[in-house]
């Protein structure tokens, strides 16, 4: 389906073998994002993205950056992908081979500062060390939600210089108070780090060190990176969400991952998210699954912009076209989803029992929560928790889920769900 959305001709793809031809066949074409003046004021110019830190949820690469990512090289900060070693992470290379994979505190150090923002009472603080949110990471949240709130609209259109302005001053206070914390790391860091925990920007600022990096980090890209980082919640908060509102919507459903989760914990005696692996659980994941099918958090992905003319299952596609896949569409498409595609129903990825063995890692066109090619998403692992069934779990979202199930038997589901997402994503 061709739209007009303002002057921007967007080409909508609403079946599997459209999005297989757009998303794998023609992916080197369409592996840029469209970068409108708006986006291109609100991204400081995509910087984020063309140096392939972490890829910029919004921000466009240029094609020839995807062509030559290493096909095996993981960006020392992300997990790899859980199918193909990392290979669709765009990622800084050492001159010469692959990143080594980083000490694993380093990964949890990234996994835990995505999430840390929004509670001090974890141990997560990304930016601030052992002080929590004591100094300026308040500030910062508040900025980087606007960064966030702004980035929809700019992604899809202009609507001149007023937007353009906005967005101007939106990025220029986020990157200002990131300024300020970066300078306090780096003398911290001058002062041999006092003992202080490693967070994030530790990490990013060790990396930029790095002097051997191909492509480096320079201080722009670091605080797109953290930017991007932050963006992640706005898709793992409501999954979650969505993942208890069904749960309490569907007694059947919660009863079974209840008793799931209790007996699989029963000698523990109370919930342990470092005993998710051997606990095998194997419902779960389904709700998980189901969860991101029906209420997937960005229905239409992220737009991409096709980089030179190519023909999509006969018909012609001008160079320059964006291109939206709806996800939402083939989520509740009947010829993927037979019966009963509205329904909230997690035993239909039930394989044993004939259900659908779809799942969500991209190689199936009909289920793509986290798109798929080159531009998938590459967060996706760190919501991944490699499970002992032959499904992944959802990491963050999981262990959420689990330790809801214990607060759901006190009877405390909505003050839970209101007063505690946030803090118990991880
Ligand atoms: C439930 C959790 C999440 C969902 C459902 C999700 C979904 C998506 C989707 C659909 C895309 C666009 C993919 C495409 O166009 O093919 C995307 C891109 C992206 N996501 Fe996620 N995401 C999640 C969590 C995260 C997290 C936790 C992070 C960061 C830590 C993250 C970072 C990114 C980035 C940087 C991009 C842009 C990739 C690019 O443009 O190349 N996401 N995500």
């Amino acid at each position: 389906m061709l739209l007009r959305i303002g002057e921007v001709p967007t080409l909508v793809v609403s079946s599997r073998e459209a999005a297989r031809a757009v998303m794998k066949t023609h992916d080197t074409v369409f592996a840029t994002r469209p970068l409108r003046p708006t986006m291109r004021a609100l991204t400081n110019g995509g910087r984020g993205d063309h140096h392939g830190a972490l890829r910029g949820p919004l921000a466009p690469a240029p094609p020839d950056h995807h062509h030559q990512a290493p096909q095996h090289a993981p960006h020392p900060l992300l997990p790899r992908h859980p199918r193909g070693g990392g290979r669709r992470h765009a990622a800084s290379v050492r001159r010469g081979g692959g990143v080594p994979r980083p000490p694993r505190g380093h990964a949890r150090a990234a996994v835990r500062a995505h999430h840390g923002h929004h509670d001090a009472r974890r141990d997560g603080r990304p930016l601030q060390g052992p002080r929590g949110l004591a100094a300026g990471a308040r500030p910062l949240h508040r900025a980087l939600c606007r960064v966030q709130h702004a980035r929809p609209l700019a992604v899809l259109s202009d609507r001149g210089p007023a937007q353009r302005r906005d967005c101007i001053e939106i990025r220029d206070t986020s990157f200002r108070i990131l300024d300020g914390i970066i300078e306090e790391h780096l003398e911290r860091m001058r002062n041999g780090g006092g003992g202080e925990v490693e967070d994030l920007l530790d990490v990013l600022l060790k990396v930029q060190q790095d002097r051997e990096l191909a492509t480096p980090l320079d201080r722009d890209v670091i605080k797109s990176v953290i930017t991007d980082i932050f963006a992640g919640s706005e898709t793992t908060a409501p999954t979650l969400e969505w993942a208890m509102a069904e749960l309490v919507q569907n007694p059947k459903v919660m009863e079974r991952a209840t008793a799931e989760v209790r007996n699989a914990f029963a000698a523990h005696g109370s919930v342990r998210e470092d005993k998710l692996e051997e606990a095998k659980l194997r419902y779960l994941p389904l709700v998980i699954q189901e969860t991101l099918r029906l209420h997937t958090p960005l229905p239409f992905l992220i737009p991409q912009v096709g980089q030179e003319p190519c023909r999509v299952l006969g018909y012609d596609v001008p160079q320059g076209i964006t291109v939206m896949v709806n996800a939402w569409a083939l989520d509740r498409d009947k010829r993927y989803w037979p019966g009963d595609p509205d329904a909230f129903r997690p035993e239909r990825f039930e394989a044993a029992a004939g259900g659908s063995a779809a799942d969500f890692k991209g190689a199936d066109f009909e289920l793509l929560p986290f798109g798929s090619g080159r531009r998938m998403c590459p967060g996706m692992g760190f919501c991944l928790h490699k499970g002992t069934s032959s499904r992944p779990l959802c990491g963050a979202v999981h262990a959420t889920v689990v330790a809801s199930a214990r607060v759901l038997r006190r009877g405390n589901a909505v003050a839970y769900g209101i007063v505690g997402m946030d803090a118990t994503m991880l």
